[in-house]
């Protein structure tokens, strides 16, 4: 993207001076920000005006599809629909540039030493009994959430998961999706099939798959995750009113066909147009979100207020703005998610040139119950029940194998342990990685809720959590936990079939019985990065890990995979290398490999 960024003007702690916040002491209800979004400046002729001018002769900007198109594209790609997606980043695209400059800017304060805080120019809005936000109130099918599926959005996946029993389903851009082009359209295909009951699907064999139901409300409630603000969407260009052109956002992207598409279908099929809202640093970008949100509803017709939002909290800078965020999305809001494995890479990415007392150790070894871990979730909660708000759990790793009973009980064990934890402590649901697993975690929420469909009336004032709890990630080591030198061969391993999956199309897999998807690789990817930085040594060996040393392991990893037709291990190690090796540490692996990789290669074509 290419707009430029007056960081002088937002200041390294834009908070400060922010008046955003200014409706505290008054109805929730009532939107009092300053927030630039009114009504009088909503896009009423946005399907009449055609692309590129407003009735009124204002111009507009104007989205192009430069990617190949497939069958039945042209029912998601449709004129009124790109105006949408032209509408919103019209209003968004530049605003979205500069939140970005910002995640930048405070990164590198605390790098250089700044820890994250909760701040002061915003204890008002802690500090006020009064505001609530919308939960799950006018929000039909979100009343009960104690276990939702999550997974990608391809046909069989897609029916797999509304046949599967959950209460709902998360339908995946992000973590669990490679970003291939028809990935992004088709999934929008199956999810518009989905909502209309259409939707069927015959794999290779000739095995048919099909809705056990055509009605929606007899389905896990659908809630959709687009992809993240820092993602770009290379095959629809945007092209601002000044004739600027560039990548459009795949956020707005996956939002908006989604929305645009489905929301008057859902709302008339008594569900609603809802979302998973990932990887936010802090409260603005939440008000970035209900600025779309308003934009969109008032565009589409429907009634401000219809959409539900359910944040994930998984980087550290967004821990300290909880509050915050429910505040600013307060009219959409339905809930937060302890997004637990980004949370960790969010973790490694702000701490990791803060030497070894920040280094955490293997992987497999932090746990939920790591105090800084158990503190993030216990605040989470709190804060959740304090506001009205759903608080949803996270995704254990562990995944059954249907040819494997050894393997499925282990995995059965694990997760129930962990939804067990998440229940007790307050969570009003979770999240699971494969259908097996719901009823082992209904079982734990069952026994926690009964027939309750939640627990948020379950207020938490004992927990005090404080800046000290949540940034005590040495507290891991002190128990105990190790860097062996199988946790750095599984962190190189890992994140290179990963990023071998991911380039040829699928954004999750299971890797020696685990869930991998974009978020777990991300944390391989940077605790060997982190490592390599801090002259960390190996518990088991008391070796150094050099890049050197790091380099021997991908060598030997690579020539036990499989090169066959069609795999891209070769391309999988040269990324691994420029995100883990190079001095460089790019803030997210998805974003070099998606615009070097990924783009234009055999499977970014329909
Ligand atoms: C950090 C985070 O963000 S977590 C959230 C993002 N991650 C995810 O959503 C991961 C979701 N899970 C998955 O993608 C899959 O479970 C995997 C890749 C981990 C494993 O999938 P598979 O190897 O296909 O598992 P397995 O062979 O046991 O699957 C058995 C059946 O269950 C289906 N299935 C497995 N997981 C799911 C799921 N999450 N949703 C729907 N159906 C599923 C499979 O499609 C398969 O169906 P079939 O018999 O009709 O072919
Ligand atoms: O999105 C979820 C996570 O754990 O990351
Ligand atoms: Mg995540």
């Amino acid at each position: 993207m290419t707009a430029t960024i007056d960081t002088r003007s937002q200041g390294t702690s834009p908070y400060d001076a922010d008046a955003g916040l200014a409706g505290i002491g008054t109805p929730p209800a009532s939107h009092l920000d300053s927030a630039p979004v009114s009504r009088s400046s909503a896009p009423s002729s946005l399907l009449g005006g055609g692309v590129g001018a407003s009735r009124t002769g204002t111009r507009r900007g104007v989205i192009t599809v430069t990617g190949p198109v497939g069958p039945r594209y042209s029912e998601i790609l449709t004129p009124d629909a790109l105006a949408f997606l032209a509408l919103l980043h019209d209003r968004f695209d530049a605003a979205r540039d500069e939140l970005i400059a910002q995640r930048q800017l405070r990164r590198q304060d605390i790098a250089d030493g700044s820890d994250p805080d909760f701040r002061a120019s915003t204890r008002p809005v802690r500090d006020d009994p009064h505001w609530r936000v919308a939960g799950s109130r006018h929000a039909p099918g979100l009343e009960d959430r104690r276990v939702e599926i999550t997974g990608p959005t391809d046909p069989k996946m897609t029916i797999n998961a509304l046949n599967s029993g959950a209460r709902c389903w998360l339908a995946d851009a992000e973590d669990a999706s490679s970003p291939t082009w028809p990935n992004v359209v088709e999934g929008q295909l199956a999810l518009h099939d989905a909502i209309r009951g259409t939707l069927s699907f015959t794999n290779e064999a000739g095995k048919e798959y099909t809705l056990r139901s055509a009605d929606i409300v007899d389905l896990p409630t659908i809630v959709f995750r687009p992809r993240g603000w820092h993602l770009d969407e290379a095959h629809l260009r945007y092209t601002d009113a000044n004739g600027i052109t560039s990548s459009a956002l795949g956020s707005l992207v996956d939002f908006g066909l989604y929305i645009f598409h489905n929301a008057a279908e859902l709302i008339a099929r008594g569900r609603g147009p809802y979302f998973y809202l990932p990887k936010l640093e802090g409260y603005k970008e939440a008000r970035l979100w209900n600025e779309v949100f308003e934009v969109a509803q008032d565009a589409l017709g429907i009634p401000r207020g219809t959409i539900r939002a359910t944040v994930l909290i998984e980087t550290l800078p967004a821990a300290f703005e909880m509050e915050e965020i429910l505040y600013e999305l307060r009219d959409h809001c339905a809930g937060l998610n302890a997004g637990r494995w980004d949370y960790l890479f969010s973790v490694i990415k702000c701490f990791r040139t803060r030497g070894d007392s920040y280094v955490l150790p293997d992987r497999a070894q932090v746990t939920m119950t790591a105090p800084f871990m158990r503190a993030y979730t216990e605040l989470l909660v709190a804060t959740c029940h304090k506001r009205g708000a759903h608080a949803i759990g996270g995704m254990s790793a562990f995944i059954p194998d249907r040819r494997n009973p050894e393997v499925t009980r282990q995995a059965f064990q694990q997760v129930a342990g962990d939804k067990k934890r998440e229940a007790g402590d307050g969570f009003d649901g979770t999240w699971v990685a494969h259908p097996d697993l719901i009823p082992v975690a209904e079982a734990e929420f069952d026994a926690v809720l009964g027939d309750a469909p939640n627990q948020v009336s379950r207020q938490l004032p004992d927990v005090a959590v404080g800046q000290h709890e949540l940034l005590d990630v040495a507290s891991a080591r002190r128990a105990g936990a190790t860097v062996t030198s199988a946790g750095l061969r599984s962190n190189v391993s890992v994140a290179v079939r990963y990023i071998d999956a991911w380039l040829r199309g699928t954004g999750a897999a299971a890797l020696d019985n685990l869930m991998e998807d974009a978020a777990t690789a991300e944390i391989s990817r940077s605790q060997v990065w982190q490592w390599i930085a801090s002259g960390t040594v190996t518990d088991d060996d008391q070796l150094l890990v050099t890049r050197e040393r790091v380099e021997a392991i991908l060598l030997d990893v690579v020539a036990t995979l499989p090169h066959d037709r069609g795999n891209r291990i070769d391309d999988a190690a040269a990324i691994f290398r420029a995100v883990a090796l190079e001095d460089d540490f790019p803030a997210f692996l998805t974003s070099p490999a998606y615009q070097g990789y990924l783009v234009g290669s055999p499977v970014d074509r329909p």
